[in-house]
């Protein structure tokens, strides 16, 4: 048996100690290797998936990733990775700094996109990138779909403006063609100017190009001016017409005037000769002697005087029969004009009739309206009588112009029209606001008597039985009422109310009545 002491012994021992920790610094190598070779392996993929950012940081990355590879020491390591970070940190500050400019120009992009005239496929995409930017984000990665979008979209609209720069431009006179069309709804001429008006009517109804849409718009402007012309004309030979006249009335008065001083005077001579006769017959009876020559002188007197009388009452019979004459003339000339001051002053009443008529449904139009509410307004504030007003707009009513075209959805406004002038009382002001929203005044009627009246009157147009290419449609109106109560209200508040009301009515489902 070895003696543990012995110096072997503690050779020995001291031997195996060396052994294990020789073993164990082994052991903690390989595991320190090991763990070296993960990291390194992280890193390295990691350095690769960050390249491509920058390039002083690509610069650093390679370098790191060659120590790393070649398992160099850790002070070089060290040295490397610091340098590696200040890049980053730099990097980070770069991107945080594009990040807030791409916001801002995003924001700015989508702004402008939102004022062009964007088809409803482009209004939606729109839509959905406001939502994205929405949730602001420091992350590139958030800007990424929402650039892509921005980017699709305004190459989209970029294209349909090149093609409306090559392309003869289709559809683009569609706003203009509607702001002509309700211009023309709202004026009602006879003769050629009606028939073209109900021409171009039809023609705008369908999609003009500008080219066809500035023809249609010369032809319009030609005829109108046309139109002021003939009036013009007209007018000036009715002035004519009256200065003729009154010239004639003029020069017969005058006529009169000095045929009647020649009558006068030529009376008054022949007045002081039959005095004069008279005189000298009273001469000769006074102092007459003899019976025959008495009889003699007063048979030459009585002849003067005869001769006297004769000649005053044919003066007399000329001046009546000139007299006659120049009056029929004037007469005459004059009931002419009375005629075309008659014909002038229907044509102005039938002028102003129109222009407070809607052509179409024959109802009050806009402008009447404004002058009736007005009206109103300022009895309700002298009377305090009650006094409501509702706004009346046709259900998806440009479902029925597009699926039927514009002619049914003419046909359909005037049975509406119709139906809601015989539903409310004579004494209510029903009209044609413009397009398809209607507005009724409803003069000393209670809120509750106005919606009852309302209520009647959208039940009796559901029920309206139309029938367009062999089917059955049922036509709903929503309605906004509202009422004068507040010494603050006024024409427009009030108005307001109502019109707000309408917009709650279409929001709830349509076909009915909300009040204010
Ligand atoms: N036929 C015809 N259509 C008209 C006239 N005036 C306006 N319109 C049309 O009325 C339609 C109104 O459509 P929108 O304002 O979109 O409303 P809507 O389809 O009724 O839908 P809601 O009001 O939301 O229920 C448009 O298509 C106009 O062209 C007209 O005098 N005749």
């Amino acid at each position: 048996m070895n003696n543990p002491n012995t110096a072997e012994a503690k050779i020995e021992q001291l031997s195996k100690r060396l052994q294990q920790s020789i073993q164990s610094r082994k052991q903690l190598e390989d595991s320190f290797q090991h763990d070296y070779n993960v990291l390194a392996e992280l890193i390295i993929k990691l350095t690769y998936a960050c390249a491509g950012m920058d390039h002083g940081l690509d610069n650093k990355l390679v370098k790191l990733r060659g120590l790393l590879q070649r398992n160099a020491g850790m002070a070089e390591l060290e040295q490397a990775i610091n340098d590696t970070q200040t890049v980053i940190e730099k990097h980070t500050l770069n991107v945080q700094r594009l990040l807030k400019q791409t916001s801002e120009q995003t924001q700015e992009t989508v702004a402008f996109l939102r004022q062009q005239s964007l088809q409803k496929a482009g209004r939606d995409r729109l839509a959905t990138i406001e939502n994205m930017l929405e949730s602001p984000s420091i992350a590139v990665t958030h800007y990424i779909p929402v650039m892509l979008e921005l980017l699709q979209l305004f190459t989209a609209s970029a294209h349909s403006l090149a093609d409306s720069h090559t392309k003869p431009q289709q559809n683009s006179a569609e706003v203009p063609s509607r702001q002509l069309l309700e211009l023309l709804n709202q004026v009602d001429f006879d003769g050629a100017t009606g028939q073209l008006i109900q021409r171009t009517k039809l023609q705008l109804n369908q999609a003009l190009d500008q080219q066809q849409f500035i023809e249609l718009m010369l032809q319009l402007i030609r005829q109108i001016v046309k139109t002021i012309n003939d009036e013009r004309q007209s007018a000036q030979s009715f002035l004519l017409e009256l200065n003729q006249t009154l010239t004639l009335v003029q020069g017969a008065l005058q006529n009169t005037l000095a045929s009647r001083t020649e009558f006068h005077d030529k009376s008054g001579v022949l007045n002081q000769q039959l005095q004069a006769d008279m005189k000298q017959l009273n001469d000769s009876v006074e102092t007459a002697t003899q019976l025959a020559e008495l009889k003699a002188q007063v048979s030459d007197h009585m002849q003067s005087i005869n001769a006297a009388l004769q000649q005053k009452f044919s003066l007399e019979r000329d001046e009546r029969r000139n007299f006659e004459r120049q009056y029929e003339k004037a007469s005459s000339r004059i009931k002419n004009l009375e005629r075309q001051v008659e014909q002038y002053k229907r044509q102005l009443a039938e002028q102003k009739f129109k222009s407070l008529q809607d052509p179409l449904t024959k109802l009050p139009n806009r402008a009447a309206f404004e002058e009736r509410f007005q009206l109103e307004f300022e009895r309700w504030t002298r009377y305090k009588e009650p006094l409501c007003i509702a706004v009346a707009d046709i259900d998806f009513f440009k479902r029925i112009n597009d699926s039927f075209g514009h002619v049914a959805g003419d046909k359909t406004l005037q049975v509406l029209a119709s139906m809601l002038r015989k539903s409310v009382k004579a004494s209510d002001f029903v009209c044609r606001y413009g397009g398809e929203e209607f507005v009724i005044i409803f003069p000393q009627t209670q809120l509750e008597q106005a919606i009852e009246r309302l209520e009647l009157a959208r039940e009796k147009i559901s029920n309206i039985p139309f029938k367009f290419k062999s089917e059955d449609i049922r036509i709903t109106v929503s309605v906004g009422v509202a009422q004068f109560s507040q010494d603050s209200d006024t024409v427009v508040t009030v108005f307001e109310a109502a019109d707000k009301a309408l917009y709650e009515a279409k929001r709830r489902g349509r076909d009915q009545i909300v009040t204010a």
